[in-house]
């Protein structure tokens, strides 16, 4: 399996040789999976030494079957990765669902987009007349302050706020699972990871014990909501529960919006064709208003109501178009029982990947697939796996195209993608209405060879905001 095929049963996929895999992450990164995909769909299997076979699906032939097979379990498929490093390594308890219900409940408070205006004014301070040299540092720290203060009430101001900002990038599972030591020095990256997930265990619980008593049931405060569903019967919250569904959804919120968010910005910064579309469509909705805002002063001022979000189409368009092209993440599932596909067994207790550039990047749904244009028509594949002529990216439903996974599909699509939308839309809306950008150096940035499940420049971008004036 290192050099060559090895011999394989008939019903077993075809092997990709680990040199092969190889070969192409240093040679051809970026096309490692659509070169795969051309090669070996619909399946393929890769021994990874010491850890297990992956069993990959390739492409949109496979995307109906992989999405919504019942036995494809997808908190095991994750744990095998992020687990050990997870306040729960076994992955028991299944968050998805609380993560959904806890996000979902504060897109209702009406308060919700102007907190997070208010989250960007504190960081634009820094950048008035002037440069940030590190747009995606600032935007990963803008984001995870806007998810405690609007999930979590913890303004990062404070001192708890400020400790609980500390801690979680050390337990950043994406950032650990990339880094060597996970794997030559793993029993001392899992003791510092626990050593770090007690003083928030203790944190969290702290600060819900102070809340609880005097919230109602109709609270929006999304640590009281998450404590709440772990109290037990002599009235204590189980808190190693709480710290694990609050971790998760730090990290569910983290990872793909302050990525996306800041690779929006980045090309908006590039390109003043693209700039000037985002523009021109926000003062269009804000034209519309009953005292229609028109001014420079009253566009940096106004605040996106939730359904002036809803309106803003072309910068839809444009994150998903981004998530597409940004986003070479692989949706991993465990095998819980043998399954079939085509001539094929898969055999339980194996990994299953499916890379979205597989199908994203493929040639017939996406001409010159690796381009960002956002006015694309994709073709349309809906649940009874019948084409249709096509819709615009971002058309049809969230998670309604099994030809375009951005928010993942089926049994496992994105709990939390309306509230990633009203985020990075909030955010996008209020600098481009305040500020033209220029990218310090006028080049889109390099992205790294990385196996990741995102891309993050090679080097830091630095962005010059130029306040807009009448
Ligand atoms: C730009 C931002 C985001 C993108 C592109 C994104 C994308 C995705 C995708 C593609 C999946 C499916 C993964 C798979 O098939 O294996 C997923 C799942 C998930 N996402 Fe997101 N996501 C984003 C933001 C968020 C946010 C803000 C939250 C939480 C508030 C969240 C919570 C989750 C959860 C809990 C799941 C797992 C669903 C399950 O277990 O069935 N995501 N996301």
């Amino acid at each position: 399996w290192l050099l060559s095929t090895p011999q394989r049963a008939p019903n077993q996929p075809p092997y990709i040789p680990l040199t092969r895999l190889l070969w192409l992450l240093l040679t051809d990164h970026r096309s490692l999976w659509v070169k795969l995909g051309k090669e070996y769909a619909p399946v393929a299997q890769l021994k990874i030494p010491f850890f297990t076979t992956v069993y990959f699906l390739f492409g949109p032939d496979t995307s109906q079957f992989y999405h919504r097979e019942k036995s494809l379990n997808f908190l095991k498929g994750i744990g095998r990765i992020t687990g050990p490093f997870s306040p729960d390594p076994e992955c028991v308890y299944n968050s998805t669902r609380d993560i959904g219900e806890a996000v979902n409940r504060m897109l209702v408070d009406p308060k919700l987009t102007a907190h997070m205006v208010d989250e960007v004014k504190k960081v634009e301070t820094r950048w008035k007349g002037g440069v940030t040299d590190d747009l995606f540092g600032e935007i990963f720290s803008l984001v995870m302050k806007i998810n405690l203060r609007c999930v979590y009430s913890i303004d990062s101001k404070t001192p708890d706020g400020a400790k609980i900002l500390s801690l979680v990038p050390q337990v950043d599972p994406e950032r650990i699972a990339m880094s060597g030591r996970a794997y030559y020095n793993r029993s001392a990256v899992i003791k510092e990871c626990a050593e770090v997930f007690e003083e928030l265990k203790s944190l969290f619980s702290r600060l819900y014990y102070e809340r609880a008593a005097s919230s109602t049931p109709q609270t929006t405060d999304g640590l009281v909501i998450m404590g709440n569903k772990f109290r037990q019967p002599d009235g204590q919250v189980d808190d190693f529960k709480l710290l694990h569904l609050a971790w998760s959804f730090l990290f569910a919120a983290q990872v793909n919006t302050f990525a996306n968010m800041s690779w929006v910005l980045t090309r908006i910064a590039h390109d003043p064709v693209l700039a000037k579309r985002v523009y021109d469509e926000q003062v269009a909705i804000f034209s519309k208003r009953a005292t229609p805002v028109t001014s420079s002063a009253s566009l940096r001022d106004a605040i996106p109501t939730v359904q002036e979000l809803g309106e803003m189409q072309f910068l839809d368009r444009v994150l998903v178009e981004n998530i597409r092209v940004s986003s070479p993440g692989v949706s991993l599932r465990w095998v819980d029982s043998d399954l079939e596909w085509g001539p094929y067994t898969i055999p339980k207790n194996h990994m299953l990947g499916f890379p979205h550039p597989s199908m994203h990047w493929d040639e017939r749904l996406f001409a010159d697939p690796l381009k960002f244009d956002p006015d694309r028509v994709v073709p349309y594949a809906g649940l009874d796996g019948k084409d249709s002529a096509g819709a615009g990216v971002g058309e049809g439903g969230l998670h309604g195209n099994y030809n375009f996974a951005v928010w993942g599909l089926g049994r496992h699509p994105c709990v939390g993608a309306r509230f990633a939308i009203a985020e990075m839309k909030t955010v996008i809306s209020h600098l481009v209405r305040t500020y033209e950008m220029h990218l310090q150096d006028g080049q889109l940035p390099a992205v790294p060879f990385q196996m990741s499940t995102l891309y993050k420049p090679k080097s830091k971008v630095g962005v010059r905001f130029v306040e807009r004036r009448d």
